[in-house]
């Protein structure tokens, strides 16, 4: 488990520059055994956060526990041996180019002090871990970058530590790549019970891997907790803004161009209608049209599932008479559809 309590970051003014406030108030825990997502835009102090738990860089306030201990209080071989329970993965992979991908991952246990046997059968027990054993052999210039990124893996496991920092170690990756390398996380995470932290940009990363997140934002934490809650309620704006990355709040183009403001006689009203929860979006469009007795046309759908729930959003069309609309959005008010209405089509 990692607990921050009372963290605050200040980098001091440098060479005319002015001091940084990186990190401000900073109270949560990461719970042990879990996959927890630590999501930001630029700037928002991931990077900062990431390196206060393994000791990378110490707090101006707080204390970092990790598995109980201290970890901002520790120095020199005391914080070494720590750190081996804490290892990392980088979005460029830090591998070092005149090493094999078998000496890059012994090089953790060498430093560690490991006999050569057994850093030999340990190596290829992580090279089998994760997946690629017939690289033993090979230079970083010989892999492609899911298998470099393997390499760090196995390298960042080898001193079997409890707790598995990524910091944006998909973002150079291409979609396909990047899947593979998070289901290889999510399978580590089960079979080892190594507890990841996930610093990203990304909310397909925290959507596809995460069961917790954290969203920072200006050094402050603005949302933090499961996250099916987090995203099917997102209350901080920021935290819209993610999710709006996901389900898109842009309409298809060919009913964008045709939507005006007036209603044409005959035409229909558009009204854009946000869904959450489980089998939100297959029900309302069917009990509108029962309970209320219209007909309604589904115009666009766009329906996502995070951490096992629905979240998107549906643009419907209704008759266009103002009667109608008013009633259509008292009913979806009444039962806690969050809706607006665009305009109007022909
Ligand atoms: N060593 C440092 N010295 C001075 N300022 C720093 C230092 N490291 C980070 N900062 C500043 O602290 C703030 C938070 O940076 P941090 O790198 O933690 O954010 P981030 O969310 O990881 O951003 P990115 O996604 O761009 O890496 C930024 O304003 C940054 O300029």
């Amino acid at each position: 488990m990692v607990r921050f309590e009372g963290i605050s970051k200040t980098y001091p003014a440098y060479r005319g520059k002015p001091g940084v406030n990186a990190l401000e108030n900073i109270d949560f825990a990461i719970p042990r055994g879990s996959i927890t997502g630590v999501i930001g835009r630029s700037g928002a102090g991931k990077s900062s956060l990431v390196r206060l738990i393994n000791g990378l860089e110490k707090p101006t306030t707080g204390r970092v526990i990790v598995d109980g201990n201290d970890i901002s209080a520790l120095a020199g071989r005391e914080l070494r041996l720590a750190q081996r329970s804490i290892g990392m993965i980088f979005q460029h992979f830090n591998l070092l180019s005149s090493r094999t991908a078998a000496d890059n991952i012994a090089l953790p246990l060498e430093i560690a002090g490991w006999a050569k046997a057994d850093i030999k059968a340990r190596v290829s027990e992580l090279l089998a871990l994760v997946g690629i054993a017939d690289k033993h052999d090979r230079y970083p210039s010989e892999l492609s970058g899911g298998q470099k990124q393997r390499v760090g893996i196995a390298r960042a496991l080898a001193t079997r530590p409890s707790v598995l920092l990524s910091d944006e170690a998909t973002s150079a990756l291409d979609p396909q790549t990047t899947r593979a390398i998070l289901d290889l996380l999510a399978n580590i995470n089960r079979e080892l019970g190594v507890t990841i932290v996930l610093i990203t940009h990304e909310m397909s990363v925290v959507r596809q891997l995460a069961r917790e997140v954290v969203v920072l934002d200006a050094g402050r934490v603005v949302e933090s907790g499961h996250v099916a809650d987090i995203f099917t309620h997102p209350k901080h704006p920021i935290t819209q803004s993610f999710l709006a990355e996901v389900i898109g709040d842009s309409l298809p183009v060919s009913l964008a161009s045709r939507i005006m403001a007036e209603p044409p006689v005959g035409g229909q009203a558009v009204i854009r209608i946000q869904v959450r929860g489980a089998r939100a979006g297959d029900t309302v469009v069917a009990r509108l049209a029962r309970e209320l007795g219209l007909d309604v046309a589904l115009l666009s759908a766009r329906i996502d599932e995070i951490g096992g729930q629905h979240v998107g959003s549906l643009v419907i069309g209704i008759p266009g008479r103002g009667d109608v609309q008013a009633r259509v959005l008292a009913w979806l008010s009444q039962h806690q559809f969050p809706a607006e209405h665009l305009g109007h089509v022909a």
